[in-house]
């Protein structure tokens, strides 16, 4: 095993091919291991992750995304530093999301979005689900190859985000355009959301709101015709005019971030959730042909793969109070890594946790959307998409391989993932299938 003692986990490219391996080196010294940079310590235990998910006392979510970057705008002091984060929230990156929040803030927000993703909603979106499915694999059905990230996975997510907010069709190529290359934070690198593809996105959604909540001012109900036709749906109209269950009305830009962000929580996991798992279709034709008989065994796939190669590698917590977990102190202003793919490669929760395996029982464990307060509340929207494009990705694609000439030889495989600390991201999935 390689020794991993000195590396920066939030720095170090070598990391990026493999990082299962470096998880296991931080587990067999301990489940909760103090790295050796930027005071973090990591979380690489399955019970130990849930424990620190579940706890919002002495764990702020405020960190989530970017972990320890960039540092604390304050000197962490004492053994409890709740006041001073609350404080310097507003100087603390990208702290101000839903993910990020902490306490009544985020049941607020939360509840927001959670309007979205009834059931009910989400059974309206099922037919689309399958269209948009087949007018994206219509663009390359013929050719015999794809790339399965750039040309499906990452437009397709797009598209299932639009429709779930009600952008206006006019606008989603649009949409689709900007997201195209987005990939959040980069090993090493520093974080530019404001000139990212999402903050783009963000200024039409600004657009809409602002729009919609004019539009509904008492006085200006009447003159709606002056403004010109709206093809922008009943559900953007909610968002815009939804209120906090205390009743009292979210800012602007509290609703321009929710929709942002949905594209940035959705797009990207789900699109490389998927070329993890058709990587997995290409290289073990058993699975392969297991799925094509009987589509039931989707659903086992999809959990299986969610736990095996999730595309969420990590995400940070705040030690606010200080604690223990695992038997290990965790000072107040400690960052915390929380891995959830070392979580489900647990060896303590799953046995042969490296092996891909569809009649794993209890699969599901897995913590590839979290726990507790924060549990990822598109699960079910990501869960329906991967399923609706696997089967229609097998419908109209037999025999799929891997394309060797980008991806080489059986034996010489080589796979370039995106230096993000963040995402399981394969840069490019090329398959080569006989159209059907
Ligand atoms: C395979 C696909 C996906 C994976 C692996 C995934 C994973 C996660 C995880 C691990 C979290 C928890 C973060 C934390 O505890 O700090 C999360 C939160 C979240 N996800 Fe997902 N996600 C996926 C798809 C989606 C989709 C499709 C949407 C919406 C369109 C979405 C929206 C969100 C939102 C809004 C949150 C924040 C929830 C909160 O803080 O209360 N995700 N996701």
């Amino acid at each position: 095993m390689r020794d991993y003692a000195d590396v920066d986990f939030y720095t170090d490219t070598s990391l990026v091919e493999d990082p299962h391996s470096y998880f296991d080196f931080l587990r067999a010294q301990n489940p909760v291991t103090k790295l050796p940079h930027r005071n973090v310590v990591a979380v690489t235990g399955y019970e130990e992750t849930i424990q620190v998910m579940l706890d919002a006392e002495h764990f702020s979510s405020v960190n989530a995304v970017n972990g320890p970057i960039p540092d604390l705008p304050f000197e962490p002091k004492g053994d409890d530093i709740t006041e001073e984060v609350r404080n310097a929230r507003s100087k603390i990156a990208y702290s101000d999301q839903v993910v990020t929040e902490d306490g009544k803030r985020h049941a607020d927000l939360r509840s927001i979005l959670a309007m979205l993703f009834t059931p009910s909603r989400l059974k309206a979106l099922e037919p689309n689900l399958r269209l948009t499915a087949d007018t994206m694999i219509a663009e390359f059905a013929n050719d015999g190859r794809v790339d399965l990230v750039a040309q499906y996975g990452g437009p397709y997510a797009t598209l299932v985000i639009a429709d779930l907010l009600g952008v206006p069709e006019k606008d989603r190529p649009l949409f689709r355009k900007y997201l195209e290359n987005a990939i959040p934070a980069e090993v090493g690198g520093e974080v530019d959301m404001a000139n990212s593809g999402f903050a783009k996105v963000g200024k039409h959604i600004f657009g809409y709101m602002t729009k919609r909540r004019l539009l509904n001012k008492p006085g200006i109900k009447q003159l709606r015709g002056l403004f010109g036709s709206d093809d922008s749906g009943e559900i953007l109209t909610e968002v815009a005019l939804a209120k906090f269950p205390d009743g009292s009305q979210p800012s602007l830009v509290d609703v321009t971030s929710l929709g942002a962000f949905l594209f940035g929580a959705g797009q990207d996991t789900t699109n490389r959730l998927l070329s993890n798992g058709f990587r997995i279709i290409a290289e073990r034709p058993d699975v392969q042909e297991e799925l094509r008989a009987d589509p039931k065994r989707i659903g086992a796939f999809l959990e299986e793969l969610l736990r095996f190669e999730g595309s969420v590698k990590s995400g940070g917590r705040l030690c606010v109070k200080t604690t223990t977990v695992g038997g290990v102190e965790i000072k107040a202003g400690t960052t915390l890594l929380l891995s959830h793919m070392a979580a489900n490669r647990d060896p303590k929760r799953f046995d042969n946790p490296h092996e891909f395996d569809m009649n794993r029982p209890k699969a599901k464990e897995h913590l590839a959307f979290g726990r507790g307060a924060h549990t990822c509340i598109g699960a079910p929207l990501a869960r329906k998409e991967v399923t609706v494009s696997i089967e229609r990705l097998l419908a109209r694609m037999g025999n799929i391989r891997l394309d060797e000439e980008f991806h080489g030889p059986e034996g010489n495989r080589r796979f370039d993932y995106e230096p993000t600390y963040i995402l399981r991201a394969l840069k490019s999935l090329h398959l080569k299938f006989d159209p059907i």
